[in-house]
C-alpha cells in the first residue's frame, strides 16, 4: 500500500475554456437585452403620449411581458455557463490506495411503481445489471421498492435471484461489460456453448415471468417452497395498490446464498412499504424514504445508489469511479453525492422529442460542478449516507438508534428482531409527527423529489460532484410518444412550482444559502413560466400580422438589428453548445422545436394543474412514465414520425398555434406579394410566423395528411381548426375597436 505522500491520483478537473467566451459573450447580450428594455419603453411612451387605443397599449405591454420574461430566464441561464468544468477519474489507481477489503458496504435501491406500466422483466434486468457490478459481492445488497404492491414483481425476482446465481460469475468469469442480460444479448450472439447455455436460462425465466404477467397473478404451480407460498399469502382478498401490509422479503442473503462457483451472492430484498389510504405516501420520495429505513435495519451502508427501475447499469466499475471521490475525504469533508448523467438507450436518430435532455443531463450540470455541484436527477446518483441526517455542522438524530448512519448491525438479515423492526420502519404511520421528509431523508413537498432534495442538501451545506465518463454509466428508457413526453414535462412543472410557491424558493431562500448556485435551480423552477412568452409569441404577431399592424421595428430601422442579433445570438450559441457536446444539428433542431411545443402545452397545463391543486381540485399526482413499448408506435419513433394518437387537450391548443401561425404566414405573404403590402414593417412578424411554420411541419402532415393510428385525432384537427379561425376573426374585431 502507498503513503500518504506517493498516493497516485484518484481524480482530476479542469476548467473548461469556454467559460472565457461564455463570459465575454454573457457581457455583450447583456448589454443587447438592456437596449431592447429600454426600445420597449420607448415604444410605450411614444404610444401613451399619441394616446393611441387601448389594442395598441395592451399590445405593447403583452409584448413588454414576453420579453422581459424571456430575459430573465436568459439572465439566470448564465449561471450554468460562468464556470463550467470536466473531471477525470482514474480508476485504475484505485486498489493502490485501498485494499478491495475496505471497499465501503453499497445500499442499491430501485424504485418501481406499477408492473403493467415498467414490465418486472425490466426491473429485474436493472437489478442484475446492478448485482452484477465488479465490486466484493458480499457488500452490495439491493433494495427493489415496489409501490405497486405486485405479486408479479416479486415473483420476477424470486426467478432473478435464481438466474443472478449463474449470471454473475458468468459475467465475471468472461469480463463482461454489459452487465444487464437483456442488453447483453440483444448485442451478442455467439455459438459458444456457454453463453448459449445461459440465454436459454435467461429465455425460460422471461417466458415464466411473462406467462405469469398473462394470468394477472401467481399460481401455486409457479411456487417450488413453502417459504414462496408463505410470502405470497401476504395478497389476500383485501389486498390493493392502495391498501395492504408491507410485504419484506428477503431474496438472497449474502453470507448464507452462494453463486454455482461458491462464492456469496449480494443480498437482494424485496420491499413493499404499507400502505392505506388514510396516510399520505408522498410517491417516490415516500418510497425512498422507506427505502433508507429498511435498509439502514438491514445493511446500513454508508454508500447508498439511487436508481430508477428502467436505468441499467452499462459498466461494472462505476462504484470505483465513485469511490476515487469519495476515498479522497480529507479534500472533500463536505462532499454528499456523485451524480452520473441520465442517458438513454432507444433513441432515434433525430431524437425527434428532444428526450436527450441534453442541457439538463450533460450540459448544465458541468457549470454547476464548477460552483457547488450538479443537482440530483432522481437516478444514477451516489450518495453518503449521512448526508440525509442534517448539515454537515448539524447532524440531526433519527427517532430511534438503529437508523442512525453510524449504526453497526450486529444481527443476521434474517433474524425474527430484523425483520419485526424492518416491517416497523416500513408502516405507513411510522413517520407521523416525525423529521421524515423535512429533516431527515429525501424532501417531501414537491413532484420533482429529485431536484427539490438536491437542492435543499446543497443549501444545508453539502456538496456534489458531476461524473461523466466516456463509456455511459447507466442506460435509460425514453418514452416514445408526444403525449407521454409531454405529460412527464408537465410533472415536472408542477413539482417545480410547488418550490417556486414555497418558503424554499431559489431566488430567496436559495440565494441567501448558495449565491450563484440559487440562479441555477431558479432557473429550472422557472421553466413553467416560458409558457407565457411562447404562448404570447405563438399569437400575438400573428394575429396583428394578419390585420397589418407592424409590432416590431422596420427592417430599416437600427433597432432591427438588435431584435435580429438577439434571436441569432441565442440560438447559435444554443447549437454551437449541442453540437460540442457531441450532439448533431438535427438533435438541436428537435431540442428547440421540443421547446416551442412545451411552452403551449405541457408548461403551460403544468401552470394550469398546479393552480388546480392549490384550489383542491383533484390532480393525477405522480403519473408514472410508461415504459412499454407498443411495436407500431416503435416503429413510427424509429422513423422520426411524431405520434399524436390520443385526444389530450394539450394538443388541441398546439394545433390552434400551429393552424393560425400557418393562416398568418400564407395571409401575410399574400399581402405582401398581391397586394404589395407592407414587407419593411411586417418582416419580423412574417419571420417569427414563417419560423413556427417550419417548426410546425410534422403538426400539419398529423393534421391533414396522414392516416395511420398516430395521426392527429380528426376530432381535435376539427375542433382546433375551428377555434383558430375564430381566433382570427374575433382579433380582427378586437382591432377594428
Ligand atoms: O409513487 C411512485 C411513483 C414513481 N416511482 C418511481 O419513480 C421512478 C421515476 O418515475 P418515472 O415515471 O420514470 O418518472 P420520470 O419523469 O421518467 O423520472 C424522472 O423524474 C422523476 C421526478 O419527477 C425522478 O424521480 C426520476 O428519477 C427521473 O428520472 C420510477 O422508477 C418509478 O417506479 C415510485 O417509486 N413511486
Ligand atoms: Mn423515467
Amino acid at each position: 500500500m502507498a503513503t500518504a505522500t506517493e498516493k497516485p491520483p484518484l481524480n482530476s478537473f479542469k476548467f473548461m475554456r469556454r467559460r472565457v467566451f461564455n463570459r465575454a459573450f454573457a457581457a455583450i447580450y447583456t448589454t443587447a437585452i438592456s437596449a431592447l428594455l429600454y426600445h420597449h419603453a420607448l415604444t410605450l411612451q411614444l404610444i401613451l403620449q399619441q394616446s393611441k387605443t387601448l389594442v395598441n397599449i395592451s399590445i405593447s405591454i403583452t409584448m413588454l411581458i414576453a420579453d422581459f420574461l424571456l430575459a430573465f430566464m436568459w439572465f439566470t441561464r448564465q449561471s450554468f455557463r460562468m464556470n463550467p468544468l470536466v473531471r477525470e477519474v482514474i480508476p485504475e489507481n484505485l486498489e493502490k490506495v485501498i485494499f478491495r477489503e475496505n471497499f465501503p458496504t453499497l445500499d442499491i435501491f430501485i424504485c418501481t411503481a406499477d408492473p403493467f406500466k415498467e414490465p418486472p422483466l425490466t426491473v429485474v434486468n436493472t437489478a442484475l445489471s446492478v448485482m452484477a457490478y465488479d465490486y466484493p459481492t458480499d457488500k452490495i445488497s439491493v433494495y427493489v421498492s415496489d409501490d405497486g404492491g405486485s405479486q408479479l414483481t416479486l415473483f420476477a425476482f424470486m426467478e432473478a435471484a435464481e438466474f443472478g446465481r449463474h449470471w454473475l460469475p458468468f459475467c465475471r468469469e468472461n469480463n463482461i461489460m454489459e452487465r444487464c442480460p437483456d442488453a447483453y444479448f440483444r448485442s451478442n450472439c455467439s455459438a459458444d456453448s456457454e453463453m448459449q447455455n445461459i440465454k436459454m436460462m435467461y429465455e425460460s425465466m422471461k417466458i415464466r415471468v411473462e406467462s405469469v404477467m398473462e394470468k394477472g397473478k401467481v399460481a401455486d404451480e409457479y411456487m417450488t417452497s413453502e417459504q414462496e407460498h408463505e410470502a405470497f399469502r401476504k395478497w389476500t382478498q383485501g389486498f390493493t395498490r392502495q391498501q395492504h401490509p408491507s410485504v419484506i422479503q428477503v431474496l438472497l442473503e449474502s453470507c448464507k446464498d452462494k453463486d454455482i462457483r461458491g462464492n456469496s451472492m449480494p443480498n437482494l430484498i424485496y420491499l413493499s412499504r404499507e400502505k392505506s389510504k388514510a396516510s399520505p405516501h408522498h410517491f417516490k420520495a415516500g418510497a425512498l424514504n422507506t427505502l433508507l429505513r429498511v435498509s439502514a435495519v438491514f445493511s446500513n451502508a454508508p454508500v447508498i445508489l439511487t436508481q430508477d427501475c428502467d436505468m441499467f447499469s452499462n459498466d461494472p466499475w462505476t462504484p470505483h469511479r465513485v469511490l476515487c471521490f469519495l476515498v479522497d475525504h480529507l479534500n472533500w469533508p463536505n462532499l454528499g453525492y456523485i451524480q452520473f448523467p441520465q442517458i438513454f438507450h432507444g433513441l432515434n436518430k433525430a431524437d425527434t422529442y428532444g428526450s436527450e435532455y441534453k442541457y439538463l443531463f450533460q450540459i448544465h450540470p458541468l457549470g454547476m460542478d464548477g460552483l457547488k455541484g450538479p443537482n440530483y436527477v432522481g437516478s444514477g446518483c451516489f450518495f453518503r449516507r449521512r448526508i440525509f441526517f442534517g448539515g454537515p455542522e448539524s447532524f440531526v438524530q433519527p427517532e430511534i438508534p438503529e437508523l442512525s448512519p453510524d449504526y453497526v448491525v450486529k444481527q443476521p438479515i434474517k433474524s425474527e428482531e430484523i425483520l419485526k423492526l424492518a416491517n416497523r420502519v416500513a408502516g405507513c404511520n411510522y413517520e407521523n409527527h416525525s423529521n421524515w421528509g423535512s429533516k431527515i431523508g429525501f424532501k417531501y413537498g414537491s413532484l420533482v423529489e429529485d431536484y427539490y432534495t438536491g437542492y435543499r442538501l446543497l443549501c444545508e451545506g453539502w456538496q456534489s460532484i458531476f461524473c461523466d465518463p466516456k463509456r455511459p454509466a447507466f442506460l435509460g428508457d425514453i418514452p416514445i410518444t408526444l403525449n407521454d413526453v409531454l405529460s412527464q414535462n408537465k410533472r415536472w412543472c408542477v413539482g417545480l412550482l410547488e418550490v417556486v410557491f414555497s418558503k424554499y424558493n431559489p431566488f430567496t431562500y436559495g440565494v441567501k444559502a448558495m449565491g450563484l448556485e440559487a440562479l441555477c435551480f431558479g432557473h429550472y423552477s422557472f421553466w413553467p413560466f416560458w409558457s407565457i412568452p411562447i404562448t404570447i409569441y405563438a399569437f400575438l404577431p400573428q394575429l396583428t400580422l394578419l390585420n397589418n399592424i407592424s409590432i416590431f421595428p422596420k427592417v430599416s430601422d437600427p433597432w432591427f438589428f438588435l431584435y435580429a442579433f438577439l434571436f441569432i445570438g441565442a440560438h447559435v450559441q444554443h447549437c454551437l453548445e449541442f453540437i460540442l457536446g457531441k450532439s448533431t444539428f438535427e438533435r438541436w433542431w428537435n431540442d428547440q422545436r421540443m421547446w416551442l411545443i412545451k411552452g403551449p402545452t405541457s408548461f403551460l397545463f403544468g401552470t394550469i394543474e398546479y393552480l388546480s391543486k392549490l384550489l383542491g381540485i383533484p390532480t393525477p399526482g405522480f403519473h408514472v412514465t410508461s415504459k412499454v413499448v407498443d411495436d407500431e408506435q416503435g416503429k413510427r419513433y424509429d422513423q422520426g414520425i411524431f405520434e399524436f394518437g390520443v385526444f389530450s387537450p394539450m394538443f388541441v391548443l398546439l394545433a390552434v398555434a400551429s393552424t393560425i401561425s400557418l393562416i398568418a404566414f400564407l395571409g401575410g405573404l399574400l399581402e405582401i406579394l398581391i397586394r404589395e403590402g407592407n414587407l419593411d414593417a411586417l418582416f419580423i412578424q412574417l419571420f417569427i410566423a414563417g419560423f413556427v411554420v417550419l417548426n410546425s411541419l410534422p403538426i400539419y402532415e398529423a393534421m391533414f395528411l396522414r392516416a395511420d393510428k398516430g395521426k392527429m385525432p380528426t376530432k381535435i384537427t376539427v375542433i382546433s381548426a375551428f377555434i383558430a379561425f375564430s381566433l382570427c376573426i374575433v382579433g380582427s374585431f378586437i382591432v377594428k375597436m
